[in-house]
C-alpha cells in the first residue's frame, strides 16, 4: 500500500501525517461467508478517503469494525494507534438511513450525543446552535423528523455525528437514498464542512464521481472475499468547487479510470 505524502495535498497541522485509522491483515467472516480478507490500509489525520466497491464486498462491515460496532477475527484495526474494541467518543458515525428518534425535534436529536456525554447545558446549547447553523437547519430546530425532506434528515444525521466535534467521521453511504440533485448539494456542503473543520473522514460510497470530487484518496474493493484491489490518489487542487472541479479533464480521467477498475466502463 502507498502511504507516502502526495502532491496537491495541504497538511496544515504539525501531526497531519499521523495515521488516524489503520487496518492490518484484517479478516472477518459471518459463518461461512468471508466478508473481509487481509484488509490493509491507513488513513492519515485530516485525510478524506472514500471506499468504493460493488454491493456485498464488505464496505459496511469494514466501517462497522473501524467504528467498534462489530468484532473481527484476526488482524488488527486501530484508531490513533489504539486497538478498536468498542465505539469511541472521538468518532462520529453517519449511516444511510438516519438514526433520528421520531418523537424528538431536530434540536433534540442533534443534542442527543452531547446529553449522553453529560456536556454542561450552556456548552451543549451553543454546540447545537452552531451545528444547526452549519447544517442550515436553524429554522427547522423545532420540527420533527417526519416534517423534513430526505436531504434535511441526512443533514440532521450529520449534525448528530458532528455535535461532539469528533476528529474522525465515518460515513456509510450517507447520501445513497437521496436524489441526484440533493446528493450533489450535500456533497458540496460536506466538502465545505471538511474544508473548514478538517476531520479525518472515511466515506463509503457507490458513486465514483462523489468519491473523486470529495477525496484525497479512493480505495477500491472487490467481493468474494472482500479485498482492497486498488488505491488511487486524487490529485485535484483544493479547495474544490463543484463546477470547476468537475469540469477539469483530470476529474474525468479519474472517474473513467475508477470505472474501469470497477468494471463499469470498458
Ligand atoms: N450480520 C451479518 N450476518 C451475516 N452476513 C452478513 C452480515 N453482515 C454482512 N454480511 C455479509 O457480508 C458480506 C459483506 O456485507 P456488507 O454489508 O459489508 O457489504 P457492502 O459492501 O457494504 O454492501 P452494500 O454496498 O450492498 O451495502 C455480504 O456477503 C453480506 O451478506
Amino acid at each position: 500500500m502507498k502511504h507516502e505524502p502526495h502532491p496537491g495535498q495541504e497538511r496544515p497541522v504539525a501531526d497531519a501525517a499521523a495515521i488516524h485509522i489503520e487496518a492490518k491483515g484484517l479478516n472477518k467472516a459471518f459463518g461461512k461467508v468471508k466478508a473481509l480478507e487481509d484488509i490493509n490500509f491507513g488513513i492519515r489525520n485530516q485525510e478524506f478517503v472514500s471506499v468504493l466497491g460493488p454491493s456485498g464486498c464488505g464496505k459496511s462491515t469494514l466501517l462497522r469494525i473501524v467504528a467498534g460496532l462489530i468484532p473481527y477475527e484476526s488482524g488488527i484495526a486501530t484508531i490513533k494507534g489504539e486497538k478498536v474494541l468498542t465505539p469511541r467518543p472521538d468518532i462520529g458515525v453517519v449511516f444511510q438511513t438516519n438514526n433520528m428518534l421520531p418523537w424528538l425535534t431536530v434540536r433534540g436529536n442533534v443534542e442527543l450525543g452531547a446529553r449522553i456525554r453529560n456536556m454542561p447545558a450552556a456548552a451543549r446549547d451553543s454546540a447545537v446552535d452552531k451545528i444547526l447553523e452549519v447544517m442550515s437547519l436553524t429554522k427547522f430546530a423545532d420540527a420533527h423528523p417526519h416534517q423534513l425532506s430526505g436531504g434535511m434528515r441526512q443533514r440532521a444525521s450529520i449534525g448528530q455525528a458532528l455535535v461532539l466535534d469528533p476528529p474522525i467521521l465515518l460515513m456509510d453511504e450517507p447520501f445513497g437514498a437521496l436524489d441526484a440533485l440533493t446528493r450533489d448539494k450535500l456533497n458540496v456542503e460536506l466538502l465545505r464542512i471538511w474544508q473548514e473543520h478538517r476531520k479525518t473522514v472515511m466515506l463509503i460510497t457507490h458513486s465514483i464521481a462523489e468519491a473523486v470530487f470529495l477525496s484525497d484518496r479512493v480505495l477500491v474493493m472487490a467481493d468474494r472475499p472482500g479485498k482492497i484491489i486498488e488505491e488511487v490518489v486524487i490529485d485535484l487542487p483544493r479547495p474544490r468547487n463543484a463546477a470547476a472541479t468537475r469540469a477539469m479533464p483530470k476529474f474525468g480521467e479519474y472517474v473513467a479510470y475508477l470505472g474501469k477498475v470497477m468494471g463499469v466502463t470498458s
